[in-house]
């Protein structure tokens, strides 16, 4: 096998997501499982449980999930690469410790993680590394002998990545009407957090004005923006905002909303608006809920022609991207020559968290990092 195709140290992947309900049974105990312990208000909980109820209680994620590991494993086969792929959720079956402990009965000693968060954050990293280091504790308990864990770089910045959605918006844009095509703005729209949890995303010395979690988000607008005008020859003004909010409502989180946005570029003039989803890897329920429901309905009392553009999902450039980044992560891993690939201003994420990365409200032990107290 040629030396590029080596994934060596590393023999398993492990795709980890958030999981979702697979029908109206899953979604209370599944709700309870993601709140656990967060004290997010009742009155929120009940209306998102609507957001699933509204969908036959199945959430898409798990079929997005399911079809991304059909495309990582087809590009795999297809390129030589012989590394298995297992899938296992924080929040629904599969479970991670139950995917971890099959893991380990295979013969595994060396896990890579590819979580299905492109950012920095508590929610989208450090959570992951907290469940990584929860599950490696129920093993330990079982007696199983514990596999080495680490976690690929964030990839926001990948092309793999900012392509297909660039390809999106484009194909957005085309789908306007034409009388307002070139002057439609562009909302690039992600999760919010709170301000607090922004403001501590990513390594310690970053910290403050939004932190790694904003910078990451502006840096992949701009790309995309300036990729759409360079093919349009428009320049559209674009403006990074937020969805999906909850939590206490006198806790500031990350603004302006999506909807308060639309109603605000409606009364500034401007005629139609691409609502880009660049927070999600995949048509979460954020996704088919808060942009494709909510704010189009919004966008309907207005009369202000929207669109929402394509996620990455399962394209074939992202499951490529995985591949690079497996093959960049082993290579480093064994001192051997490595151009990590990246685009824009931040150049590539880090392999290794360090301590005091995205910092958790009350410490608890997270693997995969500098502060992994496992291997
Ligand atoms: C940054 C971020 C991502 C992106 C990174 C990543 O992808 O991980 C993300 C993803 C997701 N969040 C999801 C679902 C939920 N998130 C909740 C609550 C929260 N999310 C938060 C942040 C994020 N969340 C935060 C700060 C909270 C408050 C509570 C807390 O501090 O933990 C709640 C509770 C109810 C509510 O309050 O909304 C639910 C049901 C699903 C599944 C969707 C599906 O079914 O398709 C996915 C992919
Ligand atoms: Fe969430």
């Amino acid at each position: 096998m040629p030396d590029a195709l080596d994934p060596r140290p590393y023999d398993a992947l492990l795709l980890l997501s958030f999981g979702g309900p697979e029908g109206p049974d899953d979604v209370v105990p599944f709700l309870e499982n993601v709140t656990r312990g967060r004290g997010i208000p009742r009155e929120r909980l009940k209306e998102v449980g609507q957001h699933y109820f509204q969908f036959g209680g199945v959430s898409p994620i798990n079929a997005q999930n399911r079809t991304l590991l059909d495309a990582l494993r087809k590009d795999f086969a297809d390129h030589g690469l012989d590394l298995p792929v297992y899938w296992g959720n924080r929040n629904w079956a599969p479970y991670l410790t139950d995917t971890l402990r099959e893991i380990v009965q295979d013969g595994h000693r060396r896990v890579l993680v590819l979580a299905t968060s492109a950012y920095a954050s508590y929610s989208g990293c450090r959570q992951y590394r907290e469940n990584l280091a929860d599950s490696l504790a129920t093993l330990k308990d079982e007696g199983l002998e514990l596999p080495r864990i680490d976690k690929l770089r964030h990839y926001f910045n990948h092309p793999g990545f900012v392509e297909p959605m660039t390809d999106g918006v484009l194909r957005s844009l085309a789908d306007l009407p034409e009388e307002v095509r070139d002057r439609a703005h562009i909302a690039f729209t992600t999760h919010s957090i709170p301000d607090s949890a922004a403001d501590t995303s990513g390594p310690a010395e970053g910290h403050g004005d939004g932190g790694a979690y904003v910078r990451q988000h502006l840096d992949v607008a701009r790309l995309i923006a300036d990729a759409v005008r360079e093919r349009t020859g428009v320049d559209h003004p674009w403006q990074l905002v937020y969805q999906s909010r909850s939590g206490a409502p006198h806790i500031p989180w990350l603004e302006p909303d999506i909807c308060d946005h639309l109603e605000e570029r409606h009364a500034a003039g401007v005629p139609a608006v691409v609502m880009a989803p660049i927070g999600f890897v995949s048509d979460h329920m954020e996704v088919l809920y808060d942009l494709d429901t909510e704010a189009t309905a919004k966008a309907g009392e207005l009369g202000l022609p929207v669109r929402r553009s394509a996620t990455v999902g399962a394209d074939p450039r992202f499951a490529a991207a995985v591949r690079e980044l497996v093959l960049e992560r082993a290579a480093a891993e064994s001192g051997r020559d490595v151009t990590p690939c990246a685009l824009g201003a931040l150049g590539p994420s880090h392999h290794l968290c360090p301590v005091g990365c995205c910092p958790a409200r009350a410490p608890r032990p997270a693997a995969a990092g500098a502060d992994s107290p496992y291997a």
